[in-house]
């Protein structure tokens, strides 16, 4: 079992440093979200505005049941992966585990400009990332094998700082 999920809320940087570390590990890369918007051939607003956040779970689920019975991969996980207990079995049981965590004022800054995360489409992000947080932290912490702070800003020497760990015993 070669594979790496990434987990962590938005703006993490799950998405970028996957990408870059997949290449660099001789491993593909995929990603929960932008297989969902492949599947559906519509964006994660347009899903959640017809089907809910539900719905979006729902496919979610599929998804990362899917993609982690893959051997050789970088997935790159929503930020709500995490809520659901199969989930996170499957996360736990199929690879090993890497939660990017990332301080407020970076992850405000980080999601500023993109409107394609609906949960942020609110009068005020902040409390938003902050309840969302709250609630997940403890679930990212529940499988994560290695935690990195992201917090250094450069996504190139995290993705290196990240092969290192992994490539050295716990
Ligand atoms: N280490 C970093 N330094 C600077 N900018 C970063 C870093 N990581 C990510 N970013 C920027 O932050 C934005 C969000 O990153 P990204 O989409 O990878 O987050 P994510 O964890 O995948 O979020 P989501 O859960 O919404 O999919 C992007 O514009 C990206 O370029
Ligand atoms: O934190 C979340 O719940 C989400 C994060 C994004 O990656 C997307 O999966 C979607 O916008 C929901
Ligand atoms: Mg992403």
């Amino acid at each position: 079992m070669r594979n790496i999920f990434l987990v962590g809320p938005m703006g993490a940087g799950k998405t970028t440093i996957g990408r870059k570390l997949a290449p660099a590990l001789g491993l593909s890369f995929y990603d929960s979200d932008e297989a969902i918007i492949t599947r559906t051939g519509v964006d994660i607003a347009t899903i959640f505005d017809i089907e809910g956040e539900s719905g979006f779970r729902e496919r979610e689920s599929r998804i990362i049941d899917e993609l982690t019975q893959h051997d050789g991969i970088v997935l790159a996980t929503g930020g709500g992966a995490v809520l659901r207990a199969d989930n996170r079995e499957h996360l736990k049981a199929r690879g090993r585990v890497v939660y990017l965590t990332v301080p407020i004022e970076l992850q405000l800054k980080r999601t500023r400009r993109d409107s394609q995360r609906p949960l942020l489409q609110t009068a005020n992000p902040r409390e938003r990332l902050e309840s969302l947080q709250r609630e997940r932290e403890p679930l990212y912490r529940s499988i994560a094998d290695i935690v990195v702070d992201t917090a250094a800003n450069d996504s190139r020497r995290l993705a290196r700082e990240l092969i290192q760990r992994l490539s050295s015993p716990d």
